[in-house]
């Protein structure tokens, strides 16, 4: 685990001096966009085009950002058009690493032994963390993004040309409605497990933990009444919130100390969370090998025997009774 500082690798964990023992995730630098004609998007610069075989996505099979992503990339179509690295779940002293073992692929570009590698490829004095994923532009060689929801709406429309595919996740007349959830969900349960995980402080713990279990009881109840987050229709917040309620048990529950309760004891939660995993394409997207390894085998100052639970044994793939 660390970061480039002016291109250099440093081995550093998280400085959580300076906020009280909370744990302050770093907004993601690289903000481009693909467009469906190569115009600039809402940041960054343009000449990104929406074309095949010309980007590449560099993943993490273990990291909640990066599986939406993959979710995405399923969902509409883009297997054929956007290829795909994944790293090694362990994450150590040279931060995101390629491998070829289980499930893991190499960089199938530059044949690179560690993901900062591409991050100085990109920028040779690049300052800042090395995070997945990271879409990678093959023609002029450099990072399009490194912001999973960015990339995320990327997909969900500028390839429609290509693919045919106009399924929409981020429809207009729900924008306001999708914005406001996912603003909740990020901060108190997507970004809500780790502040939790990576306190060090007892009060910090405490305080993301009191904000993940109130949230988790308001969506609880907000699934009563309707089967997606924003109505009827299932949306970009409803694949937001997924990639962290899989992980729940497998990890959350006992690597980060979020042990109120299990996702599993919630009636609408449980239900919903086996309803998306088994939405067509997204069960082959979730690998709980590197789910699990990755967390419980990277993070020596929680898990210093880096030992991985066995269970839960929970059956995702049980009748989920919605709809
Ligand atoms: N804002 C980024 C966050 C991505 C992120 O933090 N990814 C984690 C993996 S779960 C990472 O690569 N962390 C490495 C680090 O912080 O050094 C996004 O959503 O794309």
């Amino acid at each position: 685990m660390g970061l480039l500082v002016k291109g250099q690798w440093l081995d550093r964990w998280y400085d959580t001096e300076k906020s009280h023992g909370e744990f302050v995730r770093e907004a993601a630098q690289l903000r481009n966009w693909i467009t469906a004609d190569g115009s600039a998007g809402p940041s960054g610069e343009g000449g990104f085009p929406a074309e095949k075989d010309r980007y590449h996505l560099y993943v993490s099979l273990a990291c909640p950002w990066a599986h939406r992503t993959l979710i995405f990339r399923k969902l509409k179509g883009l297997e054929d058009i956007i290829g795909v690295s994944v790293v090694s779940p362990y994450m150590l002293e040279h931060g995101w690493t390629f491998d070829t073992d289980e499930g893991s692929s190499g960089d199938a570009l530059y044949d690179s032994d560690y993901l900062h590698q591409l991050y100085t490829r990109n920028r040779s004095d690049y300052s800042g963390r090395v995070t997945v994923p990271l879409l990678w532009d093959k023609q002029r060689e450099r990072v399009v993004s490194n912001e999973s929801s960015e990339i995320i709406r990327m997909f969900n429309s500028a390839f429609n040309g290509l693919t045919g595919n106009d399924d929409d996740y981020y429809p207009r007349e729900l924008r306001g409605d999708i914005d406001a959830t996912n603003g909740i969900v990020y901060e108190n349960v997507n970004n809500g497990v780790y502040r939790a995980g990576f306190a060090t402080t007892q009060e910090a713990y405490e305080h993301a933990y009191e904000r993940l279990f109130s949230t988790l009881e308001q969506l609880e109840q907000r699934l009563g009444n309707n089967r997606y987050l924003a109505g009827d229709r299932i949306t970009e917040a409803d694949w937001r919130l997924f990639t962290t309620l899989i992980r729940f048990d497998a990890v959350y529950h006992g690597h980060f100390k979020c042990n109120k309760q299990c996702l599993a004891d919630y009636e609408n939660l449980w239900g919903y969370l086996r309803e998306l995993y088994q939405w067509p394409g997204v069960a082959g997207t979730v690998d709980f090998y590197h789910i699990k390894t990755h967390y419980y085998g990277s993070h020596g100052n929680i898990n210093p025997t880096g030992v991985v639970p066995r269970g839960p044994e929970l059956d995702y793939s049980a009748p989920h009774h919605r709809g």
